[in-house]
């Protein structure tokens, strides 16, 4: 702050010591505490030279009011200023900075220090506007005047600047005479010139006139010494023309190639290392490089003060929690704040330095806040998708076509990602985003193939979901039913479906606007599945044949054309109706043995019939087999894949079913023999006449006598009575000899039941008519014995045949074997074709040996 206050004040520092070194740091001070570096253009640098002890120092002090140090006059002439010093004048507008220079020709330095007066005088005509040159009045016009080395000095190394500044040259004479001004000037412009014209010049300005690099300006002072107060009033009157001096017209009005303020000590200090190298000043080159180095100064202040901008910080911030509405307005403010500042800056450096660093910090500040422009726009991207996805949702809520939907969600999501990016850019930067708004639009047409996916794999299931309810009970219920017309009624079926079910199908595609090569192709795929769903049934109900051959044999065989349940009674065809029965089940193979989906009329049912049920295989012999038709894995008219029991195994099949089926008609057979015996017991009529004639005499003796007669009442009655309890004609249903062993295995228990229930009852009336006595006689003794209990009630109405067997019946070890959980009749003999057959053989152990030894065979 002391400093400060110095400056201001006018106090001197020193910028070159007495030993040639630039005191950076000071000056530095100086420069901050006196606000050089905010001037600009506008400043001005004064220098003065000339002969030590020249009352220079005295003369800057009263000029400008500095504080640079003088010689004390009462102890002697001796140098005082060592090196140069530097003070900023007090109250003087422009800004100016005067520079003492150390005294020439002192008698300290001696002759060979003369290099360090040549290389403060370059110094000082490098870098000040206006050079005081102090000289003595009596100096002028004499040949060993002390300024005359100092001036060829001046001159010579002036032809060092590649580029004159046009400096002006104040001579001011010091201790003028009575001569006036008038006089000495020419004088001394004389002597100026025979300098200039002695000094050697470079080729390129061996003609050019001394005022082309010089403004030459002359004063004259009164001594101070001795007229003090004249000093004082002409130099306030010299201070007058250092006010403006920079303006034109002013002292300094022809400057040029000034070094902007702020980069004025930088500039100082150049130029004092390159004369101190003794190297070529090139002031233009030196100027570019100044601009440089200041340039780039500036310009990366201004990137560090971008850097750590709280509005920049903030705005950063703000981005990486999603979008920042106006981001591209904001951060071009701050962009712009901080370019104008460069701008503000380096407005008086080189300008094509400038500019090029101008770019440079454009640049590097595009670079940093690039990274938050991104961000931005990724978030767009996702809002961008979100939107086409609620905006398609709702569209499609709203029954609009899928592929209008998505061509409308598209141009709407497009639409504000384009706005959040014109809003997101900056007006200093060319920045590209078609590269993310080709992403949204990948992006959206990712989301938007995999919902037309998704929607179309919807459709097609639940296309084929129809088709499968349209088709596959109807097809089982045809090949339930299956006949010579089973595969016209298919063909119709599927053909009727799929013109339903298909062209609406193909009508909920038109929404999606697709190629109609591509629609055709997946109702085809759709006809080809309706196809299979027919093929897999047929499939599956062929892997069922031998079952539904046994059931449609069973259907032919135990059922009358009426299709009531036939009953064996002797007169039915066995052969005739098993030959039917056995037809009508290998018609059915038939049917189950091809997939027809064509009309054309096919030989299968005919081979079939004339190979297996008109002639026996069992009948030929095995050396015919090559003219079996049957020998084969296709059938003739149709191609392997819709060949689904082939002709070997139609053959293999009918074997196992005429097997299986064997053991009905067998018990058809018996039915029929039982039947026949049970209707046919009567004797012929001759007998019964001969038994009337031969035995006459002992009906009559019966007739006569009433105890035979009343014998064989009851002999009557208790037959009646056991022919109800054992419900004979239900017996006999079955066959005689089923009937015959189930009656007699019946016959003693019944015959016992019959005896107690005749007891208990005559038992219950005896009570009745005891307790009948005892009401008579007014007494009711209380009952010791409890009452008999209830015989079981032996034949219900509801009682199934099967619980009488039980009640009725003792348990037989086949019996027993045959309630056995292996034999179990609880699954369906339909289940399994082999099953049927199982569930059959069983059964045959129950018959008699002596009936299934009758067994009739048809074939
Ligand atoms: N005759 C005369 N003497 C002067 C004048 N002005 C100053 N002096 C005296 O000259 C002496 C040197 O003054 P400075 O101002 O220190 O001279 P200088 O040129 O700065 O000296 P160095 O910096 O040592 O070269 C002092 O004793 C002054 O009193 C003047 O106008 N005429």
């Amino acid at each position: 702050m002391a400093e400060d206050g110095a400056a201001a004040a006018g106090a001197a520092v020193q910028l070159i010591d007495g030993e040639g070194g630039f005191a950076t740091d000071s000056a530095e001070r100086f420069m901050a505490a006196a606000g050089v570096a905010e001037c600009g253009l506008s400043y001005a640098v004064v220098s003065i030279m000339g002969p030590q002890s020249s009352g220079k120092s005295t003369l800057l002090n009263q000029l400008f009011g500095t504080n640079f140090m003088e010689m004390d006059a009462f102890r002697g002439r001796s140098q005082t200023t060592k090196g140069i010093w530097m003070a900023h004048c007090v109250g003087i507008e422009p800004c100016t900075v005067v520079m003492d220079l150390e005294g020439t020709d002192g008698r300290e330095r001696g002759e060979d220090d003369t290099a360090f007066e040549k290389q403060s005088a370059l110094f000082a005509l490098a870098i000040s506007d206006i050079v005081l040159i102090n000289m003595w009045c009596h100096d002028i016009g004499r040949e060993q005047a002390a300024n005359k080395p100092l001036l060829k000095t001046v001159f010579q190394v002036m032809m060092r600047l590649f580029s004159p500044r046009k400096t002006t040259l104040l001579f001011v004479i010091r201790d003028k005479t009575r001569t006036p001004l008038e006089h000495l000037e020419p004088v001394l412009r004389e002597d100026i010139q025979k300098i200039w014209n002695s000094v050697p010049k470079p080729e390129a300005h061996k003609d050019t006139p001394l005022s082309e690099f010089f403004n030459v300006q002359v004063t004259a002072l009164p001594s101070f010494e001795e007229k003090e107060e004249q000093f004082r009033e002409q130099v306030q009157q010299l201070r007058q023309r250092f006010a403006n001096s920079i303006a034109p017209g002013g002292l300094a009005g022809d400057r040029r190639g000034v070094v902007p303020a702020s980069g004025f000590l930088f500039s100082s200090q150049q130029i004092w290392k390159i004369i101190r190298e003794n190297k070529d000043l090139d002031l233009p080159a030196h100027k570019v490089m100044v601009a440089t180095v200041r340039c780039d100064e500036i310009a990366n202040e201004k990137f560090g003060c971008l850097a750590s901008d709280a509005e920049w910080l903030e705005l950063e911030n703000a981005v990486q929690s999603g979008s920042v509405q106006g981001f591209g307005k904001k951060l071009g403010y701050i962009v712009d704040v901080h370019m104008q500042e460069y701008d503000k800056e380096a407005v008086y450096f080189d300008e094509a330095v400038r500019n090029a660093k101008r770019k440079v910090l454009e640049s590097r500040i595009l670079n940093l806040v690039q990274p938050a422009f991104h961000k931005v726009l990724s978030y767009l991207r996702g809002k961008a998708l979100e939107k086409f996805k609620s905006d398609l949702n709702l569209l499609l809520e709203n029954g609009k076509g899928f592929a209008a939907s998505v061509r409308e969600s598209t141009e709407s999501s497009v639409n504000e990602f384009d706005q959040g990016c014109a809003d997101a850019v900056i007006k200093q930067a060319d920045w590209d985003y078609s590269k993310m708004l080709e992403k949204v639009r990948r992006d959206i047409e990712e989301h938007a193939f995999s919902i037309s996916e998704r929607k179309l794999s919807e459709l097609t299931s639940r296309a084929k979901e129809k088709l499968r309810k349209a088709l596959v009970e109807p097809v089982e219920s045809l090949f339930d039913a299956a006949s010579q017309t089973t595969w016209e009624s298919i063909r119709n079926l599927y053909k009727r479906e799929t013109e339903a079910i298909l062209p609406e199908f193909l009508n909920t595609l038109s929404g999606f606007e697709m190629e109609s090569a591509v629609s055709e192709g997946m109702v085809s795929k759709l006809r080809d599945y309706a196809r299979s769903i027919v093929e897999n049934k047929a499939k599956e109900e062929a892997n069922k044949v031998l079952m539904h051959m046994k059931e449609r044999f069973t259907t032919v065989f135990s059922h009358d054309k009426d299709s009531m349940p036939r009953v064996w009674t002797g007169k039915e065809d066995v052969r005739a109706i098993a030959k039917d029965a056995r037809s009508a089940a290998l018609k059915l193979m038939s049917v189950l043995a091809v997939i027809r989906w064509d009309d054309k009329p096919d030989r299968i049912e005919n081979i079939l019939i004339s190979t297996l049920l008109d002639s026996p295989v069992e009948s030929k012999s095995s050396s015919a087999t090559s003219g079996d038709p049957l020998a084969s894995t296709t059938w003739e008219e149709f191609h392997a894949k819709h060949t689904l029991i082939t002709p070997a195994q139609c053959k293999s099949l009918w074997k196992q079913f005429k097997s299986e089926t064997e053991f009905t008609i067998t018990q058809a057979v018996t039915a029929q023999q039982a039947h026949r015996r049970a209707n046919g017991g009567m004797p012929p009529p001759w007998a019964m006449v001969a038994i009337a004639i031969l035995g006459f005499n002992e009906i009559m003796a019966l007739l006569r006598n009433p105890i035979y007669l009343f014998l064989l009442f009851v002999g009557y009655l208790v037959a009646k009575a056991l022919a109800v309890q054992l419900d004979i004609g239900r017996e006999f249903q079955n066959g005689m000899v089923p009937g015959i062993i189930s009656v007699s295995a019946k016959l003693l228990p019944s015959m016992q039941n019959l005896l107690r229930k005749v007891a208990s009852d005559q038992q219950q009336q005896q009570q009745g008519q005891h307790q009948q006595q005892h009401g008579q006689q007014q007494h009711h003794p209380q009952t010791t014995e409890a009452p008999e209990p209830q015989p079981p009630l032996l034949l219900s109405p509801n009682s199934s045949m099967r619980e009488l067997r039980r009640l009725h019946m003792p348990p037989s070890p086949v019996r027993r074997s045959l309630s056995s959980p292996s034999h179990s009749s609880s699954s369906s003999p339909l289940g399994s074709p082999r099953r049927v057959s199982e569930d059959q053989k069983p059964k045959r152990a129950l018959e008699p040996e002596s009936e299934s030894s009758s067994t009739y065979s048809i074939v």
